[in-house]
């Protein structure tokens, strides 16, 4: 955020009071490098009235072998208390959604803020979707910012490629393929798929977490806010009969904009994508009521 310069305030709050201000003086010591200046301090969470964006990252994350769902319980609790508090500040902007489980956090944070659910965005699929485009460049040999691809569903173990609607260059992916001659082969498209559903886990595995990806990312979406860009990236977003799914937040490629989620995009899927969407939605939705029921929601 403060490399690209695209808030003038940043305020970090943190139930670790010290890592926040460890956080704030560690920032504030790159200022003199930055091209542009933010304010940047640790703050309270009535800090937040007057925010136009508040970013949730906080809450527990995978450990080694754990799937995003099965932090819910324990982010879900601590969810609870933080949007409270930011309503409590009288907040009137947006909330970003990072924590996991991103789809399912995000519909409690719509719950529990009573805002409109265009206010309430999640960050879906985005990281998906950019390992995707990733992966489709190094097999093809391409820039990846020229491949268009979609990462849809649950940010998690139930995902699906969307193939159907993947194109380089204008191109779309299969004709590619088939005009190869056999330099490129259509199986190969399973394990770029395996290798992007499964990448949080390899890198948990490896160093703990997941940082640059995510970070970026993210930055790319409060851009996308903030400076009211009308993108479309994969968020997760509220459906309300889009593609057969009701009362579900879920990544799907929507347009972005300053008054936060201004329209989910309704592709043509192939039966095999929808149906995989619909189970995915499905598994989400399965896992959130009992949850919403022990919670009081
Ligand atoms: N949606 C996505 O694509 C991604 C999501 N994540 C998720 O982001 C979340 C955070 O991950 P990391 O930054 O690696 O974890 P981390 O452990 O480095 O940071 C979490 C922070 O939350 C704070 N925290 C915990 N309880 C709190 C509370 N009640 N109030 C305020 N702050 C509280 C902790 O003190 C800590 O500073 C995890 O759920 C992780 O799975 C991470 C990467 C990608
Ligand atoms: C941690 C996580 O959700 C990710 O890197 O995809």
């Amino acid at each position: 955020m403060l490399n690209q310069g695209v808030a003038d305030e940043l305020v970090l709050v943190d139930v670790n009071e010290a890592k926040a201000e460890g956080d704030a003086m560690d920032l504030n010591h790159g200022l003199a490098f930055a091209s542009s200046y933010t304010k940047i301090w640790n703050g309270t969470y009535k800090d937040c009235r007057d925010a136009d964006l508040v970013v949730l990252t906080a809450g527990a994350n995978q450990k080694p072998g754990e799937t995003r769902l099965d932090l819910i319980e324990k982010n879900a609790r601590i969810f609870k208390t933080i949007v409270g508090q930011v309503m409590d500040a009288d907040f009137k902007g947006i909330f970003l959604v990072a924590t996991n489980p991103v789809d399912l956090l995000t519909h409690m944070t719509w719950k529990f803020s009573q805002l409109p659910s265009e206010r309430v965005i999640g960050f879906g699929t985005i990281l998906d979707t950019a390992r995707l485009r990733y992966l489709i460049g190094e097999y093809f040999g391409v820039d990846t910012r020229n491949v268009h691809a979609y990462i849809m569903g649950e940010h998690g173990d139930s995902e699906l490629p969307v193939w159907s609607h993947a194109s380089i260059g204008g191109q779309r992916l299969h004709d590619l393929i088939k005009q190869s001659n056999g330099a490129y082969d259509v199986k190969d498209l399973d394990d770029i798929f395996i290798q992007v559903r499964d990448a949080a886990y390899e890198i948990i595995n490896r160093k703990g977490a997941t940082y640059y990806g995510i970070a970026m990312g993210l930055v790319r979406l409060t851009k996308a806010i903030l400076h009211n860009e009308h993108s479309i990236l994969t968020v997760s977003a509220h459906l309300t009969g889009e593609y057969g799914v009701e009362d579900c937040y879920i990544g799907v490629p929507a347009v972005v904009h300053r008054g936060g989620i201004k329209q989910v995009m309704n592709l043509t899927l192939t039966d095999l994508e929808r149906q995989q969407f619909q189970q995915s939605a499905a598994l989400l939705k399965n896992t959130l009521h009992p949850v919403l029921t022990k919670l009081d929601v």
